[in-house]
């Protein structure tokens, strides 16, 4: 049986207290993860200290970006090993995994070795009162010893997105993987010690969240700064355990999205966009559709067309032949959205398609698979459109001015990203200047440029991380004035 141990201070470290992982495709027990207590957390802030007062703390930037670019290639002669990691933990397909999770797990740490090598820092010289002059210049120092709270929706691609940047500041980092994905996180240790990243600079520590690791490392004051993704009532929960110390946060949370497609539309690229936005990782994406909003004239003809394309995915583990739909992470997750399936038909929707389980044979009819799923004739009051499941279904509804669409969009507590589909060019700026959203695709979505403002508005999350913005979270900024 596979041990997912702790990664402390370079050594992988067993600590007898282990719950199982389980495969989402086939619910079968394939590991044991070993829980992180206090004392490993202690273990770990002071390795994390102790790291920044050595080698690592004394790197110059080209040799810390050397590393890194050194990290990202390790990944990628281990791709397979990573790939088989990710799909075991998740059950994804493995189009996917191998096209986004893997090559983006890898790509954020040369994105952001880059990015420190390059940046430049502000300068200012004035006249002073006594007409002399001075100038100012900036520095950046890291910001300590980061920790980093992870979700199992992108185990490594979410993960390597704040440890790229934060090793790339100078920081050390304590990652907490989801207790459904400990596979990556793990496997990135032997990356890292096989590199010659410093111990105690990238450390793992496995577990829950409250009254486990995920707490313990939130609160203990040696920790200077949590990043974190996942819900966001945990964001609440992070934060306040945070705001011991005034320590510094960055949130990646929930989201609610819409989907917005005007009349004059590309109706195929649009429909395979939702379609994407709406299925993909089996609806575990934050940045995903489940509010969908079609122009009056082409609506009819959009349900027919997207329901056609729900029916059209096959549902199946990592290696089903042609896979469009895997399973949900767990059994505690599929019974949230069948739940949400249930209360739907309950508040009288419509069902275009789905609505419940699928009947598959063999191990996999032990797998936490549902339909795809998509409804109309709710009112927007209604509680599948109101909040965040996180599973392959959507509600689409009708509208016929820019301005009930963007009041619709609008309508909600998260702000996270939008996907707007239409040709016109005075449309498409007009409703991404009002949508009060971090991220809003025009005729796309998820097509990233890591150079970019990544996160969410409103309940959707705490600043920004990406390009340069990711050096705001994991560094601090000095001021330095020099009177000539
Ligand atoms: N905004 C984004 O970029 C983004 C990306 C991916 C997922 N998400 C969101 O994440 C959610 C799904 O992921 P999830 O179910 O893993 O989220 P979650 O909030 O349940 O858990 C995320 C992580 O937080 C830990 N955790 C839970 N409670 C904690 C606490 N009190 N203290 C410290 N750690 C704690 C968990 O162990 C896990 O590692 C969805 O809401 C999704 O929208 C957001
Ligand atoms: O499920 C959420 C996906 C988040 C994606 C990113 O953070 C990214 O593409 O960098």
């Amino acid at each position: 049986m596979k041990q997912f141990l702790n990664f402390i201070d370079g050594d992988f470290v067993a600590t007898g207290k282990t719950f199982d992982k389980r495969a989402p495709a086939t619910n079968q027990v394939i590991g044991q993860v070993h829980e992180a207590g206090q004392a490993e957390v202690d273990a770990a802030v002071a390795a994390g200290h102790a790291a920044l007062k050595g080698e690592w703390g004394r790197m110059s930037v080209v040799r810390r970006a050397e590393l890194l670019h050194a990290v990202a290639d390790e990944i990628n002669r281990r791709f397979d090993e990573f790939l088989a990691a990710e799909l075991a933990d998740t059950g994804k397909p493995h189009a996917l995994a191998s096209h986004i999770d893997i090559p983006r797990g890898a790509a954020n740490f040369k994105i952001f070795a880059d990015i420190v090598k390059n940046v430049p820092t502000e300068s200012f010289q004035m006249t002073t009162p006594d007409g002399g002059t001075a100038i100012s210049y900036a520095l950046r120092s890291p910001l300590g010893v980061v920790g980093v709270i992870c979700p199992w929706n992108l185990p490594l691609l979410l993960m390597t997105w704040k440890v790229g940047p934060a090793l790339a500041c100078g920081n050390t980092v304590i990652v907490k993987p989801s207790e459904e994905t400990p596979a990556t996180a793990t496997l990135l240790g032997e990356v890292m010690n096989a590199v010659g990243i410093p111990k105690g600079v990238y450390q793992v520590l496995h577990g829950f969240g409250p009254g486990s690791a995920g707490e313990f490392i939130t609160r203990h004051p040696g920790v200077n700064g949590i990043t974190f993704t996942g819900e966001t009532r945990t964001g609440e929960a992070i934060m306040a355990a945070a705001a011991k110390g005034v320590r510094p946060v960055s949130f990646e949370l929930g989201g609610k999205n819409a989907g917005i497609v005007f009349a004059d539309a590309d109706f195929d690229k649009a429909v395979a966009g939702i379609t994407r936005s709406v299925f993909e990782n089996c609806g575990q994406v934050c940045l995903g559709t489940e509010r969908v909003y079609v122009q009056r004239p082409i609506f009819d003809r959009f349900v027919a067309a997207l329901k056609a394309k729900a029916e059209a995915l096959k549902i199946g583990g990592p290696d089903t032949p042609g896979v469009g739909l895997g399973p949900l992470i767990s059994a505690e997750h599929k019974a949230k959205v069948l739940s949400y399936y249930a209360k739907a038909r309950a508040q009288g929707a419509t069902v275009v398609t789905g609505g419940g389980e699928p009947s598959l044979q063999g191990l996999l009819a032990e797998g936490h698979f549902v339909q795809p799923t998509i409804w109309t004739g709710l009112p927007e009051s209604s509680t599948v459109i109101r909040e965040e499941i996180f599973g392959p279904c959507c509600h689409i509804a009708p509208f016929d001015t820019e301005e009930e669409a963007i009041a619709l969009a609008n309508a909600t507590d998260y702000g996270l990203a939008t996907t707007v589909w239409t040709q016109d060019l005075g449309t498409a700026h007009r409703m991404a200047a009002a949508i009060e959203v971090g991220l809003c695709w025009i005729n796309s979505w998820f097509l990233r440029d890591l150079r970019t403002a990544f996160g969410g508005a409103k309940a959707s999350g705490i600043g920004r991380e990406g390009g340069v913005h990711s050096l705001e979270f994991y560094t601090e900024l000095r001021n330095v004035m020099v009177k000539l």
